[in-house]
């Protein structure tokens, strides 16, 4: 179980996430939607560990730090150094191995496997500068599968990708709910989130709602989103308080 526990997240004291209280459950598989600014991303790398809390705190009870895989936005990914696709993949074995453990025989047999379930099977020595976004995304989740982690986070996994391969990985998405793992993804997509997202938490720095799908994206809940995003104020200070 992943808990947060009145949660503030700022920027140079601006708050981007304002007392956020609330848990994932092991295995849940929750969609994190709101206007563009609302703090789903800041939220993701707070769950992942990479920012800390300027005030509560996200408990991350029995997880260490390994069992937690965390995708960014592809916009975040450099792709400019020389890395095979194969290469790449393996990446997602590190934690496992260590900066100096050279990968086995098992390692690199997760590696294939993964990339022939998402579908790229023969790419191993391609360079990664030379795949297309959607290509990019599918090592990407190649990576996340050799992981093999117990909690997996992912921003924004379809953006600017193509239906075929959003819906083929849609499909490990749920593979790894049927595993049990707990999946938290940032979309946009409304109808995705309702097809293949039982939870999900709408937030707009504050949460606006939090619990099945279908009871949280409600039109008067959209609605408060909103009108919340409109009256962004991007100087906001620092403790004020979430308003029902
Ligand atoms: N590194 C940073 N330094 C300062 N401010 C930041 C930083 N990253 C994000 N912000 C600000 O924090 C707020 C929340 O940003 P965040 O990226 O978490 O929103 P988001 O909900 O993921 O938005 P989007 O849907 O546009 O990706 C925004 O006002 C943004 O400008």
């Amino acid at each position: 179980m992943i808990r947060l526990d009145n949660l503030t997240l700022t920027y140079d004291r601006h708050p981007a996430v304002h007392h956020l209280t609330g848990e994932f459950r092991d295995g849940s598989l929750t969609a994190i939607v709101g206007p563009n600014g609302a703090g789903k991303s800041t939220l993701l790398k707070a769950i992942a560990g990479l920012l800390p809390p300027s005030s509560g705190k996200v408990d991350r009870r029995g997880l260490r730090k390994g069992d937690i895989a965390y995708l960014p936005q592809q916009a975040e990914i450099d792709r400019s150094f020389p890395l095979s696709v194969f290469d790449m993949v393996l990446m997602g074995r590190w934690k496992r191995l260590g900066v100096f453990g050279g990968a086995g025989q098992a390692d690199r047999h997760a590696a294939l496997h993964a990339l022939e379930a998402v579908g790229l099977a023969g790419f191993e020595r391609r360079m990664i500068d030379q795949l297309s976004a959607g290509q990019m995304q599918r090592v990407l989740f190649a990576r996340l599968m050799v992981q093999d982690a117990r909690v997996i986070l992912l921003d924004e996994p379809f953006n600017a990708i193509d239906a075929r391969t959003t819906a083929d990985l849609l499909d490990l998405v749920t593979r790894w709910h049927g595993e049990a793992r707990t999946v938290i993804a940032v979309l946009h997509d409304f109808d995705q989130v309702r097809q293949c997202f039982p939870q999900t938490l709408l937030m707009a720095r504050e949460c606006l709602g939090w619990g099945a799908t279908e009871a949280v994206l409600t039109a008067a809940n959209l609605a408060k989103a909103r009108s919340r995003s409109e009256a962004w104020d991007e100087t906001a200070p620092h403790c004020h308080q979430a308003v029902a």
